[in-house]
């Protein structure tokens, strides 16, 4: 059985003390959590230590950063790297998001580097992948993201991919209120599985957690999560109101 996960990333959002409430919220909202489902959170880099003070009392929830460095240590100013965030408790780290991809020049071979020291650290890694529009209207998606998958990630021994969650968003449906339908999520998701498969086996395949991004709501989650390789998703706008990412981490 894979686990579910729902996890919330914040992006650039909040202040610390809305934050502390949208944690107590969230923990407060009563969850009945199934063994099998984990909520995540991703907040900004400065609230995590906070985060995870909060959340690390609460069985099933674990606290995600949204970026690392590329680099181990040293001359980088500005930058964090894994080390650090393991050293303050950090379970997941977020990588390729396409905010980061589109506006900070990450390339599938920086986040190779990125996967490898979260990896390295004991963490696991969130691996964001995802079509822009104008793929999908050429209907060139599958190759895109079988790119995406082959440069940053393929490189990785069978065993390490147990460390390893993809979150799929079709960079279309981010923040745009556009959901992909069903459907669509799940034959990516199968097509995703597939790679896997035929790169390593169906065992590490069928293990694989692959969480579905862009617009999911509590009004969406249920059809979407019904999917069969649908494992949860990766919430941006939703996650931040307590009520509606307790109502998609009650979805499945
Ligand atoms: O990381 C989350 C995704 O970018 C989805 O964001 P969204 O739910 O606001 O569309």
């Amino acid at each position: 059985m894979r686990k579910k996960i729902v996890a919330g990333n914040w992006k650039m959002n909040l202040t610390l003390s809305q934050g502390e409430q949208l944690l107590n919220d969230i923990v407060n909202a009563g969850l009945k959590l199934e063994d099998d489902v984990a909520v995540v959170v991703a907040p900004p880099f400065p609230y995590l230590q906070k985060a995870k003070s909060i959340l690390q009392h609460n069985p099933g929830f674990f606290v995600a950063a949204q970026n690392c460095a590329s680099e181990k240590s040293g001359a980088y100013t500005g930058e964090v790297s894994a080390e650090m965030l393991k050293s303050i408790g950090v379970d997941y780290v977020i990588l390729g998001h396409s905010e980061r991809r589109e506006y900070f020049n990450e390339s599938n071979e920086i986040l190779a580097k990125k996967v490898d020291l979260v990896l390295a650290n004991g963490m696991k890694a969130i691996f964001c992948c995802g079509e822009p529009l104008a793929v999908r209207q050429a209907e060139t998606q599958n190759e895109y993201v079988a790119k995406q998958l082959e440069e940053s990630l393929f490189h990785l021994p069978a065993e390490a991919l147990k460390d390893i969650v993809i979150a799929y968003e079709p960079i279309w449906a981010i923040g745009t209120g556009l959901t992909a339908s069903a459907q669509q999520a799940q034959d990516m998701h199968a097509f995703i599985r597939a790679q896997v498969a035929k790169k390593y086996d169906r065992e590490t395949a069928l293990r694989l957690t692959i969480l579905y991004g862009g617009s999911a709501k509590p009004g969406n989650a249920p059809e979407l999560f019904a999917c069969e390789d649908v494992d949860g998703g990766l919430i941006g706008g939703a996650s931040l109101v307590a009520k509606d990412f307790a109502a998609i981490a009650q979805s499945f």
